[in-house]
């Protein structure tokens, strides 16, 4: 099943060209990470996905729901985790997760076992009661993964979402989300300018100037090159 399909989108900013033919499919269940160089088109895709902008040309569907004549369905099924930290502060863990579950009209028992269920997933259980401020970047990220995943998304869409990281958590963070993938079925796309977060049997789109570059299996797009050098002889960058 498709978790994910986005078909010839295009996107301008006036006469500024940002996505051109845009398509790709991802599998129910895959890490797709969208690897593209500052200025690629990344956080564009993103806007159109969550119906931050909308456009007229191409289609994109979520779950099977079309997001143009089905968006109520086709947004239910999406968890977001934004480049910028959005947790309020001065609340808890817990209580973070609890605001944003009321406003998927969540609430009482059920939203407790979910909420529950995200904490646990993202092993942030014993740090519940903490304030967000308290947290260190890494275990911020977790807190907003697992509030993302409160209302059972279909797709988990990330944006950069290890920038300010240290390596020790930005593995952990790829590693858990990699996890969701394979053992919840989750779909995954995951933006970023890092072909060290790539894992050679991730999906991998590569974007460039608004353009799909390459589509398919990283271990296959890198060759005998490897990512780093393939990424940058595809996007024209200097080594
Ligand atoms: N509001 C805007 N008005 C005009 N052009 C824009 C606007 N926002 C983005 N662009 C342009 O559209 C193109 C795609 O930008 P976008 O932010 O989607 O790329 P990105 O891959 O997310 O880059 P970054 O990693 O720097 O966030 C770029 O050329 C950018 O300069």
């Amino acid at each position: 099943m498709t978790g994910l399909r986005i078909d010839g989108l295009g996107f301008s900013y006036g006469a500024k060209r940002a996505l051109e033919n845009v398509s790709f499919e991802v599998e129910q269940g895959a890490f797709c990470a969208l690897l593209g160089p500052n200025g690629a088109g990344k956080s564009t895709l993103f806007a159109l996905l969550t119906r931050l902008f909308t456009t007229r040309e191409g289609r994109i569907s979520v779950a099977g729901h079309d997001i143009a004549s089905n968006p109520r369905q086709a947004l239910a099924r999406i968890g977001v985790v934004f480049q910028q930290q959005t947790l309020d502060l001065d609340l808890s863990v817990r209580r973070n997760l609890r605001y944003f579950a009321a406003l998927h009209g969540l609430a009482g028992r059920a939203a407790e076992m979910r909420i529950e269920a995200a904490l646990e997933r993202m092993a942030m259980r014993e740090r519940a009661d903490e304030l967000a401020r308290d947290l260190n970047g890494g275990h911020r990220r977790r807190t907003e993964i697992a509030r993302a995943l409160v209302h059972q998304p279909a797709v988990l869409l990330l944006d950069e979402p290890t920038v300010g990281l240290d390596a020790e958590a930005r593995r952990a963070i790829t590693t858990h989300v990699h996890d969701l993938c394979a053992g919840d079925g989750l779909t995954a796309l995951w933006a970023t300018h890092l072909t060290d977060e790539v894992w050679p049997e991730d999906r991998l789109v590569i974007l460039h100037r608004g353009c799909v570059l390459a589509d398919g299996i990283t271990r296959e797009i890198a060759g005998q090159e490897g990512l780093t050098e393939r990424f940058l002889s595809l996007t024209g960058a200097p080594a």
